[in-house]
């Protein structure tokens, strides 16, 4: 299979799964599988009726219980449903087109033409898993997961619990963990995180968002905030007429707000976060606290 929308990865989503919270809302986990590389893209997926296009489908000879347990259903399963396109208990039903097995949306039960918080988000194994203070990425995935959840956070509109982070397995910015860690010694030796990657013969941002677009168009989201600080993604969310980014949503470091108790604090935090602004043009206003590359106690001859 191919996509149907020329230069852009075939995406199928395999499964989904609610996942209880610890943080309260349920979230729905999709798996996907492309045509582009092994790697098992996921959609964090925030409200029931955001709907796969390619998980919904009917598929020749399968059962409801077959669909059920890929995931495709409408509502909530219970011990003892048997019907994965019927939620007696909701009143809630599906229909599919007779000839193709596709689902015919209806916004009685599929959330569509509503302009959604996302967040595409690339795998960081050091930040989200290892409490890793050298970056903001497990900062950031905790507060797309809150921004989606709430109606209102300050002066930011929330998701009002509908949304989506679309998680990328482009670990390292593209590179991978192993040669992102090559990259964190040389940091550690004075190169900042552009640098490394430069010394290390990869470009600075080694990224591609065309599965991210896939991904977001197999769930039926035309119209997306996005919640970013980096100008690259905003211009990357673009596939005309399928999609568009009708807000950038800022991602402010909580270690800046507030009585700046909260969110990361490290000297290498600040390295970073300053790389950000001063050479990959991330959008955010750099606080006086944040120190210039010329007091920064990292330079050395890699510098
Ligand atoms: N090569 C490299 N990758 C890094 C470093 N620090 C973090 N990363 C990776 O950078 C990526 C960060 O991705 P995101 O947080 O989605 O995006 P972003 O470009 O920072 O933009 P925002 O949407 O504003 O957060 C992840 O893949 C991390 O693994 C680093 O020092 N070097
Ligand atoms: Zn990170």
């Amino acid at each position: 299979m191919t996509s149907p929308i020329t230069g852009l990865p075939y995406v199928q989503c395999i499964a989904r799964a609610r996942i209880p919270t610890v943080q309260g809302p349920d979230i729905f986990l999709h798996l996907y599988q492309n045509d582009r590389d092994n790697k098992e893209h996921l959609a964090i997926v925030f409200g029931e009726n955001i709907r796969s296009r390619s998980l919904f489908k009917r598929h020749e000879g399968e059962t409801q219980e077959d669909r059920m347990i890929r995931g495709a259903y409408v509502g909530k399963l219970y011990p003892g449903r048997t019907a994965a396109d019927v939620d007696e208990k909701q009143g809630l039903s599906l229909t599919f087109d007779a000839k193709t097995g596709d689902l015919i949306t209806d916004p009685r039960t599929t959330w569509c033409d509503k302009d959604t918080l996302v967040r595409i988000h690339s795998e960081c194994y050091t930040g989200e898993t290892a409490w890793s203070a050298r970056c903001d990425c497990g900062e950031q995935f905790d507060r797309a997961g809150k921004l989606i959840a709430v109606e209102r956070e300050g002066d930011i509109e929330g998701g009002s619990g509908h949304g989506v982070i679309v998680y990328l397995r482009q670990e390292g910015r593209g590179i991978g963990l192993g040669e992102k860690l090559k990259a964190y010694n040389l940091q550690d030796l004075g190169a900042d995180t552009v640098q490394a990657n430069l010394l290390l013969k990869h470009p600075a941002d080694a990224r591609d968002f065309s599965m991210g677009r896939a991904i977001l168009i197999d769930l039926g989201i035309a119209n997306v905030r996005l919640l970013t600080n980096n100008p690259d993604k905003v211009a990357q969310v673009e596939q005309p007429p399928y999609l568009h980014c009708v807000e950038r949503v800022p991602m402010v470091p909580l270690s800046w707000s507030g009585d700046h108790t909260d969110g990361i604090h490290s000297q290498e935090i600040e390295g970073y976060l300053r790389t950000k602004i001063e050479r990959m043009g991330h959008l955010l206003q750099k606080p006086l606290t944040l120190h210039t590359n010329n007091d920064s106690s990292h330079s050395t001859s890699l510098a």
